[in-house]
């Protein structure tokens, strides 16, 4: 069954339209990444999802509830980790956590959240001491602590370290295997690569490309490449008919294929039979970068890459006039502490 189901989703901001009809289903227990340039529309496309938005036109429905008009029984069941959150900063994480533990009927125990997110440290320090990691480790506790069903993650790792972001990818693998449904949006193409079974490639507000990252190459004519250096004394014209098309560069044999097994299976016959190791023998897929980056071009959509680093992206519509209004002041939310000081 469907947890998100978007048709035709329409945003306009005077001249621009930020989601131009979008169509995006997410079934229940499965991990989506959206991906797409600095400005493609991806928060402002969750931000609806959220109910932190209001859409222009299409329809929306997020487990059976329309975001704009969900109310309590929408946010209880729903996680959210922003682009960019704020919080009241006298406060302590584990302070932060009771409370929004306090708005969900079956939060998990803050202590449980406070050691998946590796936050033990900093747990009764002042919010205002914390790093920007520990800061967006404390966004994706409080993402967590309803035990939502559906988790909305808007860039959830920008400015971890890498063994935050294994730790953060470990958590998300852990949500999902619970049977979490899970829509992220990143700029890090392996961290969609390792975590979504789906990834959506959005620019200019429509869908570009879906499907594993495995059928997007597969679409795209991305090919696997076995890569080997050749064995002194031997010529590549000793070797078998191998793949599509074959690179030599020096002594390195580059092969582009399309069935790799039975390719490294003939090559391997061939070079036991005269006695050779193959030395550097590599094989190599088709990384979803080179699919994107194809899709997207390679400048990106302003004539720069997508932003690593997007902590400072443009257009995460944090602020806006019309951004975070939710529906149904009685939930938190994880952003500006606004809800958060209200309740205090
Ligand atoms: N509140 C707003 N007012 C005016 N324009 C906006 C607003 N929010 C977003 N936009 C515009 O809508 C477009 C999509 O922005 P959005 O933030 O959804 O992109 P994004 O894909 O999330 O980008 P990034 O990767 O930089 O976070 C951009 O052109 C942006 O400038």
């Amino acid at each position: 069954m469907a947890a998100i189901e978007v048709r035709g989703l329409r945003k306009v901001y005077g001249e621009v339209a930020a989601v131009d009809g979008i169509d995006l289903t997410v079934q229940e227990g499965e991990v989506v990444a959206l991906l797409g340039p600095n400005g493609a529309g991806k928060t402002t496309t969750v931000e609806i999802l959220e109910g932190y938005r209001a859409r222009d036109g299409g329809t929306v429905s997020v487990l059976g509830h329309d975001p704009g008009s969900g109310g309590r029984a929408f946010r209880e069941h729903i996680g959210v980790v922003l682009q960019e959150a704020g919080f009241e900063d006298s406060f302590t994480p584990r302070e932060l956590l009771r409370l929004h533990a306090g708005y969900y009927p079956h939060p998990r125990p803050v202590a449980d959240v406070i050691t998946l997110t590796g936050l033990e440290e900093k747990a009764d320090a002042r919010v205002r001491t914390l790093s920007g990691g520990q800061r967006r480790r404390l966004d994706l506790a409080l993402g967590i602590v309803g035990d939502p069903d559906v988790l909305f993650l808007d860039e959830p790792t920008t400015g971890f370290d890498p063994s935050a972001r294994r730790r953060a990818w470990q958590l998300v693998e852990g949500l999902r295997d619970l049977g979490a449904t899970i829509l992220l949006t990143t700029h890090y193409l392996d961290e969609a690569e390792h975590l979504a079974d789906r990834v959506v490639v959005i620019d200019h507000g429509r869908v570009l490309a879906e499907g594993t990252p495995d059928e997007l190459a597969a679409a795209a004519g991305a090919a696997t490449v076995i890569s080997f250096r050749l064995p002194t004394g031997l010529e590549p014209d000793d070797l078998p008919p191998l793949g599509l098309e074959r690179r030599v560069a020096g002594s390195v044999v580059e092969v582009r294929t399309e069935t790799p097994t039975a390719d490294v299976a003939a090559l391997a016959t061939w070079a036991l039979g005269r006695g050779q190791e193959l030395e550097a023998l590599t094989l190599m897929r088709p990384r979803l970068e080179d699919v994107y980056l194809d899709l997207v071009g390679e400048a990106g959509r302003n004539g720069t890459e997508p932003d690593p680093d997007p902590g400072s992206g443009s257009g995460s519509g944090s602020g806006s006039a019309d951004s975070a209004d939710p529906a149904d002041p009685a939930v938190p939310l994880t952003r500006t502490g606004a809800r958060t000081e209200a309740r205090s």
